[in-house]
């Protein structure tokens, strides 16, 4: 056994505003996902997504069904999205092996029964993963920056100049309910997803890296007339219920991954709020 997973519960808003710094981590950061030859994952029961981090290191690790599934094996009635944010590696999915280098994704589809995550050859092998019930196959798919579907939004004098990659989007690959991909902040802008939004439709999750180790994102969530923030380091994950803003400012750029799951598979299916509108 390799997997360990905790659940988080749905929280209601009215709830949230009582929270102090401590209650809010405890709910909403996941702190630590990569432990060597580990899978790290947290069950929220928002949208009831699966969050982790795959650290293979000395050997090759199976993603091992666990018992918030009842299920027999993992993918049995789930799809997963992987990005890699390590060293090239090999995940193998029922024998077939995609190559899956730094910065690409790979989406699986309900029904693969083994899926095999291997050290990287040379460097180190981050995989970060978010999961969410299917009930359909789609076939798996590799995603490499070059297919994904690419924006650049915002200004370096709005500190917010940011491209993001679509990667596992309905325009690039059919998935259920998934979809996933990765901003990019250019040097000098630090605020990402603002202006921010909200879609009641779809929770989200945040996973920041490429972020100096002596450096924090300060993520802020909540209604947008009720805000709260989590300070947050390299490698952590933050969970967005579907009523909260997600949006965050480091002290420095970063990239992050961002994953949804919920009602509709429309990116910009999302409701602005202007940033003089925040309290
Ligand atoms: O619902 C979509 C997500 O919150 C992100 O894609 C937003 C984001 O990456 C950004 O604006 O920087
Ligand atoms: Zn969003």
């Amino acid at each position: 056994m390799h997997t360990f997973i905790t659940t988080r519960y749905s929280n209601h808003p009215e709830d949230v505003k009582n929270y102090d710094t401590g209650k809010l981590r405890d709910h909403f950061l996941i702190e630590s996902l990569f432990v060597n030859d580990q899978i790290n994952c947290v069950y929220t029961l928002n949208d009831r997504l699966i969050v982790g981090g795959i650290h293979p290191v000395s050997k090759a690790i199976t993603l091992e069904t666990v018992d918030q599934l009842k299920a027999s094996y993992f993918l049995e009635r789930r799809e997963i999205g992987i990005i890699n944010v390590g060293a090239a590696t090999t995940i193998e999915v029922d024998g077939i092996p995609y190559q899956v280098s730094h910065k690409e994704a790979l989406y699986i589809g309900q029904g693969a029964k083994e899926v095999l995550f291997h050290p990287a050859q040379s460097g180190e092998t981050y995989l970060y993963f978010n999961s969410a019930p299917a009930h359909k196959h789609f076939p798996t798919k590799k995603v490499g920056v070059d297919d994904a579907e690419v924006v650049t939004l915002g200004s370096l004098e709005n500190s917010n100049h940011r491209t993001i990659y679509k990667l596992l989007v309905n325009s690039v690959v059919p998935t259920c309910q998934l979809q996933m991909g990765m901003t990019e902040l250019k040097p000098g802008s630090v605020w990402n997803t603002m202006p921010a939004h909200t879609h009641d439709r779809r929770m989200e999750a945040y996973f920041y890296f490429d972020l100096a180790a002596d450096q924090a994102v300060c993520h802020y969530m909540g209604q947008a007339e009720e805000t709260r923030h989590i300070w947050m380091k390299n490698n952590q994950a933050v969970i967005s219920p579907p009523w909260s803003i997600h949006s965050g400012a480091g002290t420095s750029n970063y990239t992050f991954i961002w994953g949804m799951a919920g009602e509709n598979l429309d990116y910009g299916d999302m409701d602005t709020i202007a940033p003089t509108a925040l309290k």
